[in-house]
C-alpha cells in the first residue's frame, strides 16, 4: 500500500473514533451513559504530528530560547495546569464581585505556592503568566517595583525594595488621568512642597485630575506611585513620581483625604474585569519629603531642586521597561491564537469529500493557509524580535547605570514602535484566528472571545499605538535631519547608505531570488529609508516643524511602521545566523521567516511600488514565491504550534485542545452551561408561556 493509502486509512479511522466518540456523548445526554467513555486518550491529530520535517524538542527549546528556559516555562506551566485552584473555564459567567474575589483567591494561592516553594523571582514571573488572569500582582510586580528601582534613590530602594518584595505593602503605577493620558506633561494633580513641614501635598484640584485607569488601585494597592505635577516655591518643576499610602495597612480602609474605588466594567466577560483599575482623588494628602522618586531630580530641606546628571527622561523609564515586556507577551497571545486555529483547522472538515471519503481538512485551502501561516510566521518573528528587544533593554539598564544615556532615544523608539507594531498586529491576528474557526471560534469554550477581550487594550496601555509611532517618527525625521554629520548607529545604521538606497533598484529576477536574506533585507531597508527620506523632504517645506509633522502625521506613522517592520525582518534574520540546533530546526524557520517577510512585502506591496524599488512583475514573484512557502509550512504546522508547549490549561480552548478531540468536548462543555440545569427556563411560565396561551383580538396576525 502506498503511502497515500495510508494515510487515507488512518484518516477515516480518526474519523470513525470521532464519530463514536461523538454518539457515546450523545447518548450520554438521552440515556446517561458515562460520559468518559468517550474516547478520551486518543490523539486526533497523530497523524499531523507525523508529518513534521523537524525536531519537535529541539524546536521548543529555540522558541523558549535555551533549555534552561524551556524547563522553567515547562515546570511552572504544569504546577499551575495541575492544581484545581487555578480552574479558569467558568471564569466569564461569573459576576464582578465573584471574579475579583476568584482573583485575589488565586493571587493569594498563587503567593503561598512562590514562598512554600521558595520560587525564585524568575519562576514567580511564569508562574503568574500561567495563571492566566490579569490581576493586581501584574502592577505590583510589572510597574510599582520597577518604578522604584529605576527612579528611587539607593537610599529609597532600599526602603521600599524589600516591603514591596515581601508583599507586605502592595503597589500600582497611578499615572493616568481622566483629562489626560497620552500627554504625560499635561497632568494636573499637584505634589506642592510645604518647606514649613518638610512635606509634600498631594492634591487633585479638578475633576480631570482624577487618576483614572491604574490597574490595582480600585480595590487592592495600600500604595502607589503617582505621577504629579511638582510645585516648588510657587514654581511647576515637571511631572515626578511620589510613593503614596493609600490605604491602612490594618483593616485596608482609604486614609483620611484618599478618595478610591474602581472604574467599573470592561470590554468582554470575565477578561479583564479580573483587574481592578481605579479612580483616585486626594484632598490635600500629606507625604514626608523623601516620598518622591529622587533619581532624577532632588528637593532638598530647604526646597531646592537638584538635578542629578541623569537625563529627564528617565522618569518615563518604566513604561519603557513595561512597553519591552509587551512586545515578549504579544508572541504569547498570537501565537495562542494561532495554536488554537491550526489545530482546529486540522480538525475541521468541508466539502470535498470523494466517493464517500473523508472532506478536506480546512487547513488544506489555500486562502485557509495564507490567513492562517502569516499568523504563525508572526508569532516566531516576534518571539525573536522580543528576545533582541530584551537584550537591547538590558544592554540600556546597564548603561545608564554606568551614566551613558546615549542608547536612552534608540530604546525609546525601539520599544514604542515595536510595542505598537506587534500589538495591533496580534489584536487583529486574534480575530483573524476567531474567523479561521469559523462559527466555533465564537464560543467562550474556543478561548478566543476572552484572549481577545483581554488582549486588545494592549494598543492602548503603555501608550496609545498611533502617540507611540509619532515617537519613532520623530526619532527618524531628526536621524534623517543629522545625516549630513551624523553616522546613524544601531536600527538606523542602513540610513547611513541612504544614497544607495534611494538610487539601487530590486534585482530580483525569479521566485526563487526572493530566498535570499540580502534581497529581503534590502527591500525593507529601501522601503524604510525612502519613506522616512521623503517626510523630510515634505516637513522641509514647512516653516514650522511642528506644523508640518502635524501636517504630515499620517505619513510619518506609515514610516514608522515600515522602520519597525524592517527592524523585525532584520532581526528574524539574524537570528537564523546563530547556530540553532536541531534537525529540521534551522531549515523550518528559515522557511517561516520568508513567509512572514513575504507577506508583507506582498501586504504592503503599495509602498514597494510607490518608492520605486520594486517593479510589479518582481512584487508579484514575491507573492509566487510565498504560495510556494506556505506549502513547506503546511507539513509542519502542527507541530510548530506544539513546539510552544502549551498546556491545555494555559491555552483554555476546546478547539485548541492537544489531542483534537474537540466535538465530543464541545458538547459535554454545552451540557455544563447552567442554562441547561433544567429543561424548561427559568420564566417561562412568567414571560413565555402567557404568550403561548394569549388569544389574540387582531385578525390579521
Ligand atoms: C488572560 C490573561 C492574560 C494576561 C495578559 C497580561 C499581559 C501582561 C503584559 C503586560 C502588562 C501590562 C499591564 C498594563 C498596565 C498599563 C499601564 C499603563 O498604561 S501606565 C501609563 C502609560 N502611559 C503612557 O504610555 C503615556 C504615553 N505618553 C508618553 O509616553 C509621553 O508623554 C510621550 C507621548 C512619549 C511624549 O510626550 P511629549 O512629546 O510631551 O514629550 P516630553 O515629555 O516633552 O518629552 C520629549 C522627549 O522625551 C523623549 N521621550 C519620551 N518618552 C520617552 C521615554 N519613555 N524614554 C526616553 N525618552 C523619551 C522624546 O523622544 C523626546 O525626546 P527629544 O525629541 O526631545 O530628544
Ligand atoms: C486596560 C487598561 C489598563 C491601564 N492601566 C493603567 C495603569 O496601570 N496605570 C496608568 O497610569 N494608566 C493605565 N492605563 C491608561 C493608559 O495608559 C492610557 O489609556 C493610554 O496611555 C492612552 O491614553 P488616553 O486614554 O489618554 O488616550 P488619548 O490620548 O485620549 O487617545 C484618544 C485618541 O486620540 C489620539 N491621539 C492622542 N494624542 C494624539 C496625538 N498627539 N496625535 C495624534 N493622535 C493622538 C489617539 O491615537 C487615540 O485615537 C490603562 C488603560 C487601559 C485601557
Amino acid at each position: 500500500m502506498g503511502l497515500s493509502g495510508i494515510s487515507l486509512l488512518t484518516t477515516t479511522y480518526s474519523l470513525i473514533l470521532q464519530h463514536q466518540s461523538l454518539l457515546l456523548c450523545l447518548r450520554a445526554k438521552g440515556f446517561g451513559l458515562d460520559l468518559k467513555k468517550d474516547m478520551e486518550g486518543v490523539d486526533y491529530l497523530s497523524d499531523e504530528r507525523k508529518k513534521a520535517q523537524f525536531d519537535v524538542e529541539a524546536m521548543k527549546i529555540a522558541w523558549a530560547g535555551s533549555l534552561e528556559a524551556f524547563q522553567l516555562s515547562d515546570r511552572m506551566a504544569k504546577l499551575v495546569a495541575n492544581d484545581p485552584a487555578f480552574e479558569k473555564f467558568t471564569r466569564p459567567m461569573l459576576g464582578r464581585k465573584e471574579l475579583i474575589k476568584n482573583t485575589l483567591r488565586k493571587a493569594a494561592h498563587g503567593w503561598k505556592l512562590i514562598v512554600d516553594l521558595r520560587l525564585t523571582e524568575e519562576e514567580a514571573k511564569w508562574l503568574r503568566l500561567y495563571i492566566d488572569e490579569p490581576a493586581y500582582t501584574d502592577l505590583h510586580w510589572g510597574m510599582f517595583i520597577p518604578a522604584i528601582e529605576g527612579q528611587g534613590t539607593e537610599e529609597q530602594k532600599k526602603k521600599w525594595l524589600p516591603l514591596a518584595k515581601k508583599m507586605q505593602i502592595i503597589g500600582c503605577y497611578a499615572q493616568t488621568e481622566l483629562g489626560h493620558g497620552s500627554n504625560v506633561q499635561g497632568l494636573e494633580t499637584t505634589a506642592t512642597f510645604d518647606p514649613q513641614t518638610d512635606e509634600f501635598i498631594m492634591h487633585s484640584p479638578t475633576l480631570t485630575s482624577s487618576k483614572w485607569w491604574p490597574g490595582g488601585l480600585g480595590k487592592a494597592s495600600t500604595h502607589a506611585v503617582v505621577y504629579a505635577r511638582l510645585i516648588v516655591g510657587g514654581e511647576f518643576h515637571g511631572v515626578h513620581g511620589f510613593i503614596v499610602q493609600l490605604r491602612s495597612l490594618d483593616d485596608h480602609s482609604p486614609l483620611p483625604g484618599v478618595t478610591v474605588g474602581d472604574i467599573g466594567m470592561k470590554f468582554g466577560n470575565g477578561a479583564y474585569n479580573t483587574m481592578d483599575n481605579g479612580v483616585l482623588r486626594f484632598d490635600h494628602v500629606r507625604i514626608p519629603r523623601d516620598q518622591m522618586l529622587m533619581r532624577v531630580s532632588q528637593v532638598t530641606r530647604e526646597g531646592k531642586i537638584m538635578q542629578s546628571d541623569v537625563p529627564r527622561q528617565l522618569i518615563y523609564g518604566t513604561m519603557v521597561y513595561v512597553r519591552q515586556t509587551i512586545v515578549a507577551d504579544a508572541s504569547k497571545a498570537l501565537s495562542r491564537a494561532v495554536c488554537i486555529a491550526t489545530r482546529y483547522s486540522a480538525i475541521r472538515r468541508q466539502f470535498g469529500s470523494r466517493n464517500g471519503g473523508p472532506e478536506t481538512q480546512v487547513i488544506d485551502y489555500k486562502t485557509q493557509q495564507s490567513r492562517l501561516f502569516p499568523l504563525l510566521a508572526s508569532a516566531y518573528a516576534f518571539r525573536f524580535v522580543g528576545e533582541w528587544l530584551k537584550w537591547l533593554y538590558t544592554d540600556v539598564k546597564e548603561r545608564l547605570a554606568a551614566n551613558d544615556f546615549s542608547t536612552l532615544p534608540e530604546a525609546h523608539a525601539c520599544t514604542a514602535g515595536l510595542k505598537s507594531l506587534t500589538t495591533s498586529f496580534t489584536a487583529d491576528g486574534i480575530e483573524e484566528c476567531r474567523k479561521l474557526c469559523g462559527g466555533h471560534g465564537y464560543l467562550v469554550s474556543s478561548g478566543l472571545p476572552e484572549l481577545f477581550a483581554v488582549y486588545i487594550p494592549a494598543c492602548t496601555y503603555e501608550g496609545d499605538n498611533v502617540v507611540l509611532l509619532l515617537q519613532v517618527a520623530r526619532f527618524l525625521v531628526k536621524t534623517v535631519s543629522e545625516l549630513g554629520y551624523k553616522k546613524p548607529v544601531g536600527t538606523t545604521a542602513y540610513m547611513g547608505r541612504v544614497a544607495s538606497l534611494m538610487q539601487n533598484n530590486c534585482a530580483v529576477q525569479t521566485a526563487e531570488g526572493w530566498l535570499n536574506p540580502g534581497a529581503v533585507v534590502e527591500a525593507f531597508e529601501s522601503r524604510a529609508a525612502r519613506m522616512a527620506v521623503r517626510c523630510g523632504q515634505q516637513l522641509a517645506k514647512y516653516e514650522n516643524p511642528e506644523e508640518g509633522f502635524a501636517e504630515l502625521s499620517a505619513d510619518l506613522v506609515e514610516a514608522s511602521i515600515a522602520h519597525c517592520q524592517l527592524i523585525v525582518v532584520s532581526k528574524f534574520i539574524e537570528k537564523l545566523q546563530q547556530d540553532i540546533p536541531g534537525k529540521g530546526v534551522k531549515q523550518t524557520l528559515e522557511v517561516l521567516c520568508y513567509v512572514y517577510a513575504l507577506f508583507l512585502l506582498h501586504k504592503h506591496q503599495g509602498d514597494f511600488l510607490a518608492t520605486g524599488y520594486l517593479t510589479p512583475k518582481q512584487a508579484s514573484l514575491a507573492n509566487d514565491q510565498l504560495r510556494t512557502l506556505y506549502s513547506k509550512v503546511r507539513p509542519n504546522a502542527i507541530t510548530l504550534v506544539d513546539s510552544f508547549n502549551y498546556t491545555d490549561h494555559y491555552l483554555g480552548s476546546i478547539l485548541g485542545r492537544y489531542d483534537g478531540n474537540v466535538y465530543p468536548k464541545l458538547y459535554e462543555a454545552a451540557w455544563k452551561d447552567p442554562l441547561n440545569d433544567s429543561d424548561v427556563v427559568d420564566g417561562f411560565y412568567e414571560y413565555v408561556q402567557p404568550i403561548l396561551k394569549q388569544k389574540l383580538r387582531t385578525a390579521k396576525l
